[in-house]
C-alpha cells in the first residue's frame, strides 16, 4: 500500500482535558474532531514526527500523538501536537498547520505516569534527531507553510481541485487527501 506520508493537516487549536501541561509537563495542541475524522484509514494510531506552524509564526519541529491515549482510556480519538518550542502564551483558537513525515511507534499503556513521560521524552528526542536529517529539512519551508493556502485543505479531493479549490501548493505538488499527488517524498 502506498504510504500516506507526508500527511498535511490544518485546524483550529481546541481544548483537550488539560492533562498535557498539568500532569505531564508536555503540552499538546489538540485538533478539532473534524480534522481527526478526516484522517484516512492508512494513518494508523500512534506517534508521528514532523513540522508545525502556529498562525503566521515560524515552523518548528513537532511530535504528534494520534489515538485514544490508552493510559487515560479516552472515549474519543484525538490528534495532539507537541511543538518543540517554548511559547510565551497559550494559543487556543489559533490556526495550526502540520506536516507529518514519519511514524515512531504505536500508542501504549503504561504502569505509571513516570513511564508515560519517559516514553514521550524519548519520542521527542527521536523526532528531534529525525527532523535534523537533510531529507526532512526541506519540508520546513514547504509551500504549505510559506505560501497562501486555504485554511481547510484536509481531505481535499481531485474534484475540489478541478473546481478551483486551491490549497496554495504549486500544480506539481497538489494535495490529494492530505498526500502529495505526485507521490514524491513518500
Ligand atoms: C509524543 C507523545 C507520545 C504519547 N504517547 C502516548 C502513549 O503511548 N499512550 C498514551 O496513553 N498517551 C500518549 N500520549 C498522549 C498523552 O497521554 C496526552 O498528550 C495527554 O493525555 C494530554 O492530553 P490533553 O491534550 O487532552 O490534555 C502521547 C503524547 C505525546 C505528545
Ligand atoms: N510547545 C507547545 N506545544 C503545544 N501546545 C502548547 C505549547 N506551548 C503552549 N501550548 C499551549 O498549551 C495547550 C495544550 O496544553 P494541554 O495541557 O495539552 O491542554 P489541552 O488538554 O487543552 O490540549 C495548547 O493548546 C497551546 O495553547
Ligand atoms: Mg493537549
Amino acid at each position: 500500500m502506498k504510504s500516506r506520508l507526508p500527511y498535511f493537516a490544518v485546524g483550529t487549536v481546541v481544548k483537550g482535558f488539560g492533562r498535557g501541561s498539568k500532569e505531564l509537563g508536555i503540552p499538546t495542541a489538540n485538533f478539532p474532531e473534524h480534522v481527526v475524522e478526516q484522517l484516512p484509514a492508512e494513518i494508523q494510531t500512534g506517534i508521528y514526527y514532523g513540522w508545525a506552524k502556529v498562525d503566521n509564526g515560524p515552523t518548528h519541529k513537532m511530535v504528534m500523538s494520534i489515538g485514544w491515549n490508552p493510559y487515560y482510556k479516552n472515549e474519543k480519538k484525538s490528534m495532539e501536537t507537541h511543538i518543540m518550542h517554548v511559547f510565551e502564551d497559550d494559543f487556543y483558537g489559533s490556526e495550526l498547520k502540520v506536516i507529518m513525515l514519519g511514524y515512531i511507534r504505536g500508542e501504549k499503556n503504561f504502569n505509571s505516569l513516570e513511564e508515560l513521560i519517559t516514553a514521550i521524552k524519548g519520542d521527542i528526542a527521536e523526532s528531534d534527531k529525525q527532523l535534523s536529517l537533510p531529507e526532512h529539512q526541506n519540508f520546513k519551508s514547504h509551500p504549505f507553510f510559506t505560501g497562501r493556502s486555504e485554511p481547510h485543505c484536509n481531505g481535499i479531493t481531485k474534484e475540489d481541485i478541478a473546481n478551483g479549490i486551491s490549497n496554495g501548493l504549486p500544480d506539481s505538488k497538489k494535495l490529494i487527501n492530505g498526500s502529495l499527488e505526485n507521490g514524491d517524498n513518500s
